[in-house]
């Protein structure tokens, strides 16, 4: 059997806040495979950002392992944690957090040039080739205050995966955009994960959840189901009731059954 790429074991993350002990989340096991597209949902508090921030070392668990390719995040020292970070993930928020003094393309370009192994004209290269890919030609010039909301988080999405990461982190990326903006974001997200990407996303929207291969529920801090899906591509270009209305309709369904 293929080795998980990433997997989470009894899992735990609680705050303390004026002496007071949250327990965020308690006992999580989770396998994540190279070629997964993971949707996380759950009502608000469940522990979605807690879950994505914790398998992703920038948060550490109170208890439990996250290993990365066998190797326990939280036992490396935070120089070794912020390398796996740098070199093997990605990372998309709700807001686009573009550094406003630099262009489009540098917002995308300068973290690449961390990439190991890797040549300056090489990050270029494969800058202008995201800058493409998400519609930016016209535009990569402008700065961050230039371009529209859609636009910022499209570049947020090109700079997350310049170093062409093991696994893309996005927690809730299209929580601020419009119906049309959510859109574009997701085919692009989409289009990374069916040329083999590895997806972990935290969303609250069933039109983002149906571009998953697995949906997990999370209530109270523990996973109470996952749901598989087929590739996005094939509910797109099937027929019958296999469309992404149907698809909606699935998901939506398996959610009620949990109490959603
Ligand atoms: N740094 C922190 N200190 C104290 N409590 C925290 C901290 N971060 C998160 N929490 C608490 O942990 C719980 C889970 O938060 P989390 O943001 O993971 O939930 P979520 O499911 O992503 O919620 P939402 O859907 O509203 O974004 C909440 O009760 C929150 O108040």
């Amino acid at each position: 059997m293929t080795a998980p790429l990433l997997s989470v074991r009894r899992l735990a993350k609680s705050y303390a806040t004026d002496g007071v002990q949250t327990h965020v989340l308690a006992d999580i096991d989770l396998d994540l495979f190279a070629g997964d597209f993971v949707a996380v949902m759950g009502p608000s508090g469940s522990g979605k950002s807690t879950l994505l921030y914790c398998m992703s070392g920038m948060d550490a668990p109170t208890s439990g392992e996250v290993r990365f390719r066998n190797r326990d995040l939280a036992k490396l020292p935070e120089r070794d944690i912020a390398e796996v970070r740098a070199q093997h993930f990605g990372f998309v928020f709700q807001q686009a957090n573009l550094v406003s003094n630099l262009t489009l393309f540098e917002n995308i370009a300068v973290p690449g040039y961390l990439k190991n192994g890797r040549s300056p004209a090489q990050t270029q290269k494969v800058a202008r080739g995201l800058v493409e890919r998400m519609g930016l030609a016209a535009d990569a010039h402008h700065l961050p205050s230039q371009a529209s909301g859609g636009q910022q988080q499209r570049c947020a999405v090109a700079r997350s995966v310049v170093n062409e990461p093991d696994i893309l982190f996005a927690d809730e990326p299209t929580g601020a955009l419009n119906r049309a903006n959510t859109l574009e974001v997701l085919d692009l997200i989409g289009g990374f994960h069916a040329k083999g990407q590895t997806v972990c996303m935290v969303t609250h929207d069933v039109r983002c959840a149906v571009r998953a291969t697995r949906v997990l529920y999370l209530e109270d801090g523990a996973i109470k189901g996952e749901l598989a899906l087929p590739p996005w591509s094939e509910a797109v270009n099937a027929t019958g009731n296999a469309s992404p209305k149907a698809r909606e309709a699935q998901v939506n369904a398996w959610l009620s059954s949990l109490a959603w």
